[in-house]
């Protein structure tokens, strides 16, 4: 028996369309494109889909630049029943390569008329057909979505590989539509077609999902943050100018911003969300108190479980049971989703004890592309049951709310002894001036690990920080815990996804 159709935020995106032809979709720093603008692209692309595209192909990749034509692109893919599959412009052409041909994709959109993708699929001879975005019918024909079934692909993103190489994980439409449903009707969330959401993320990263789907399921706008790579003051130019009420963001935002808090003024934000790592208690209390109209949310969740998939409401003052070592509490799964913990052995650990977060349900895909080997080490997929993805994350639950205290991978042994960054950099953060830490062992050649305590505060005598760190941290923790270097930085690096980029402070200390 086949699986029934279901709707797609595609589809509601085309109902917005009729509703609301003349409001803004999409906003640019320099151009806005209205619902009946981008449903004339949509269509215009698809039509190229079609002529060009065998109908067999189910994955078109996209060198994702953020202009109207890629998120019509993305439209128009998804509605032509395919999955799209997103490079990110700013990568090496290596990398988006070998993203290419894991994708196993026949066919390349791109805008602009040569790109470094397309000069190296020629040069290394691929089967791939490269179409010019900008190229599409002006005069398309009007046509419903192809109907999905839950069990088909939607997208398929390659993870950053901050912990690790990356892998292609393909999210279904069951997968997005639980997320979406949950988002956007269950948890009481109260958005409106007058909303303006942020996208603030590249489009290789699944939180640029839900800000650009969410809003255009809606009928309300999508500000668009263009730049290269995450460029924080331009994140600010968009709160301010476009007036934004609702905005997910990673928290080095947070970290960027805190300074400039008290003069920042953004009245019509209504929901501020937080995700992607963990979100410091004091930094997101300070937001908190500076912007009071908005309700401030710390969400959760790798990208195979769909976007997020558990969230806290942080009320002001935050409270014993808001937070763990400074770290705000990644709260409770969202429905059609269930959290357990396990040991390492993989049995249940007790209440309130320690394990890694296990999350099964709705939103959590059943491996990833092409790798069983990587599939079996972290899903678990029984037949009639939901898969289930070990997460690598550490957390303890306590009265329904999870908190996150780090990842497998960095749990340090120094001399035998194990040692949980978190509760490091917790001491560490409570320091007055220091906005964001990092510890990060390294193993030398003779297989000592030396930990590097990196602490991120500017506008402050570096050298008495780190004596005052040192002094402190010698008071609290026992001498095996005691980083061996700390490094003061103006600011931290980040990856592509405004994540603290681990691997390049290492870098940082040997160029240093
Ligand atoms: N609110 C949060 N608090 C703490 N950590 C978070 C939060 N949200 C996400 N994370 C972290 O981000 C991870 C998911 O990120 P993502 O799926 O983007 O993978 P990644 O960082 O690119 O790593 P990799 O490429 O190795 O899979 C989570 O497993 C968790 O470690």
């Amino acid at each position: 028996m086949s699986l029934p159709y279901v709707t797609t935020f595609v589809d509601d995106f085309f109902r917005c369309a009729g509703l609301f032809p003349n409001e803004p979709a999409l906003v640019f720093p320099d151009q806005t494109t209205t619902y009946a603008e981008l449903l004339a692209l949509v269509q215009g692309i698809r039509d190229s889909i079609d002529s060009e595209v065998p109908i067999n192909e189910r994955r078109i990749a996209v060198y994702a630049t953020q202009d109207a034509y890629t998120y019509a692109t993305i439209l128009a893919i998804l509605a032509s029943g395919r999955a799209y599959v997103p490079l990110n412009p700013h990568n090496p052409a290596q990398r988006n390569g070998s993203c290419l041909t894991q994708a196993d994709v026949s066919t390349l959109f791109q805008s602009g008329a040569e790109t470094e993708i397309s000069q190296w699929v020629l040069a290394q001879r691929l089967p791939i057909k490269i179409l010019n975005l900008r190229n599409i019918s002006s005069s398309p024909s009007e046509r419903v979505p192809t109907p999905v079934r839950e069990t088909d692909m939607a997208y398929l993103l390659f993870t950053s590989g901050s912990t690790g190489n990356p892998k292609g994980v393909p999210i279904y439409h069951g997968n997005l539509r639980r997320f979406m449903k949950a988002f956007l009707s269950e948890m009481g969330f109260e958005f409106r077609p007058t909303d303006r959401f942020l996208q603030m993320f590249d489009l290789t990263f699944d939180l640029s999902i839900m800000s650009f789907a969410a809003p255009l399921a809606l009928g309300a706008a999508c500000h668009v943050v263009t730049g290269s790579g995450v460029g924080f003051l331009d994140v600010v130019k968009t709160l301010q100018r476009g007036k934004i009420s609702v905005a997910l963001m990673v928290p080095s935002v947070l970290s960027f911003l805190e300074r400039y808090l008290d003069e920042i003024d953004l009245p019509d934000m209504r929901y501020s969300l937080f995700c992607g790592e963990a979100l410091p208690a004091l930094l997101a209390e300070k937001w908190h108190r500076c912007i009071p109209s908005a309700r401030l949310f710390n969400v959760y969740g790798p990208t195979e479980a769909t976007i997020f998939c558990s969230v806290y409401e942080l009320k002001s003052p935050l409270g014993s049971s808001g937070e763990y070592q400074g770290v705000v509490s990644i709260g409770v799964p969202m429905p059609g989703t269930v959290f357990s913990l396990i040991s390492e052995k993989g049995d249940c650990v007790a209440p309130g004890e320690k394990g890694e977060l296990v999350i099964s349900g709705g939103q959590v895909t059943d491996q990833y592309w092409r790798n069983p080997e990587k599939t079996l080490a972290a899903f678990s997929v029984r037949s009639g049951e939901a898969p289930a993805y070990r997460t690598g994350d550490i957390a303890f639950e306590s009265e329904g709310n999870y908190y996150y205290c780090g990842r497998v991978d960095y749990q340090l042994k120094v001399d035998g002894y194990r040692i949980e960054a978190g509760e490091v950099e917790h001491h560490a953060r409570s320091l007055a001036g220091v906005r964001n830490v990092a510890l990060v062992g390294q193993a030398e050649t003779n297989g000592k690990v030396i930990l590097h305590l990196f602490l991120e505060a500017s506008d402050i005598d570096q050298e008495s920080l780190r004596m005052a760190c040192k002094t402190h941290l010698a008071g609290e923790l026992p001498s095996y815990m005691l980083p061996h270097q700390i490094h003061v930085l103006d600011s931290f690096p980040l990856n592509q996804n405004g994540k603290i980029d681990r691997k390049a402070l290492i870098s940082s200390v040997h160029q240093g």
